[in-house]
């Protein structure tokens, strides 16, 4: 009885197989099934296939979409294509095969033509810390093809952005603690957490860490120091004639590490007084941003709730690279990264989009707060 059943089971799923028909075809159908045509004058125009490209561990498919849909369409709809390339129609035959089903994981570009390229392995969803940066690069992830580092000499400030829980603070970790690790005598850190966690609580007693404010006010005396600090090496670089700290041969960097962004921003601040301290909070913040790169100073700046009071103009413009987590929104995203995307990034921790002039899909890595304790022990000792 039962070999019957398996019997009939292989039967129906090597129809699904064939019935189901190649990744482009299943895509053109799930995108019709799920309204991504356009009807006109009594006809129905599709997405039409024009070519697929063989990578190492993808295949990319290149359509043309139909005219009055825009590829933003597509990609609201990529948990849809994605769901509908794994149904378990596939994964019928691969049961009774005892094969393990490889979910398909896709991403959808646009260039003229909408690219949607469908890998044959998904990403790790963990991916262990380990401490192979040189210099002053700090480990962004695995993406699908490589290692990716974010050079703070090259790029001197970032954007973190991400829904609660998806794995700020542990980059956050990842990054201070490489850093004491591998420039344990030329770096520096002001540590701003408003938001009362204890997140930068370890790194307190490090030799590196001049602040750990967690109140504006200590924050404001912090960076009121920072300002006159930038005062001195502008003036330094100025006798020495030199453009930057680089051509000053000066090895020392000071790292402004904002955990919380919100929580610093002045508007929606009810408090006279405080209002008062955010303001010039910000406007210090913002001019590390602006002038800070080439003088030494580096910030690091987190938030979960990106908009414009959150993510100041000046700090965005200047922050040249952005991590971003899962975002609720397609409007967040867009805040932090000028286009949608972090919206639809998938429910995984750790799973992040980094923006340069690039961009890369990573699995950022996971550190944990023993690692961190073991690597600061020596390094970051006083
Ligand atoms: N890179 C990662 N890989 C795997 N799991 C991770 C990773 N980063 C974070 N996590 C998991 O997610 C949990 C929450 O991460 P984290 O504290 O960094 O979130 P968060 O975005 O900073 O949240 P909050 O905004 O509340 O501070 C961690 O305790 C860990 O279990």
């Amino acid at each position: 009885m039962f070999d019957v059943l398996l019997a009939s089971g292989v039967l129906a799923g090597s129809f699904y197989i064939r019935r189901g028909g190649t990744d482009a075809q299943r895509i053109q159908r799930i995108c019709r099934k799920a309204g991504l045509y356009v009807k006109y004058d009594g006809k129905e125009d599709t997405m039409k296939l024009l070519r697929s490209k063989r990578g190492s561990n993808f295949i990319e498919y290149v359509f043309r979409i139909p005219e009055g849909l825009s590829s933003k369409d597509f990609i609201k709809k990529k948990d849809v294509i994605e769901d509908g390339l794994n149904t378990s129609k596939n994964t019928v035959l691969l049961y009774f095969k005892k094969e393990k089903s490889e979910r398909k994981e896709i991403e959808i570009s646009f260039d003229k033509v909408l690219k949607i390229k469908v890998f044959n392995k998904p990403m790790p969803e963990l991916v262990p810390y380990e401490n192979s940066a040189k210099g002053w690069n700090v480990p962004i992830g695995q993406s699908r093809s490589a290692s990716i580092y974010h050079d703070f000499e090259k790029i001197p400030h970032i954007v973190v952005a991400g829904t609660t829980r998806y794995g700020k603070s542990v980059f956050l970790k990842n990054a201070i603690t490489t850093l004491i690790v591998n420039q344990s005598g030329s770096v520096t850190f002001t540590l701003i957490d408003l938001k009362g966690g204890l997140t930068f609580n370890r790194y307190r007693t490090c030799k590196q860490v001049l602040t750990v404010a967690s109140d504006t006010e200590s924050a404001l005396e912090a960076l009121r120091e920072i300002k006159a600090n930038m005062q001195q090496v502008m003036d330094h670089l100025m006798q020495l004639e030199a453009e930057n700290v680089q051509e000053a041969g000066r090895k020392d960097r000071h790292f402004i590490v904002v955990d919380e962004a919100a929580q610093i921003a002045s508007a929606g601040e009810t408090d006279r007084e405080i209002k008062k301290m955010k303001v010039e909070c910000e406007q210090i913040i913002s001019e590390i941003a602006r002038i800070g790169g080439a003088l030494g100073f580096r910030i690091i700046y987190a938030t979960q709730y990106p908009t414009a009071d959150t993510l100041p103009r000046q700090v965005k413009q200047n922050c040249d690279a952005k991590l971003c987590f899962k975002l609720q929104t397609d409007v967040a995203s867009q805040v932090v990264l000028d286009e949608t995307g972090a919206e639809s990034l998938p429910f995984i921790k750790g799973r992040a989009i980094y923006l340069t002039d690039r961009k890369h899909i990573v699995q950022t890595p996971f550190i944990e707060n023993k690692q961190i304790e073991d690597l600061i022990e020596e390094r970051g000792k006083r």
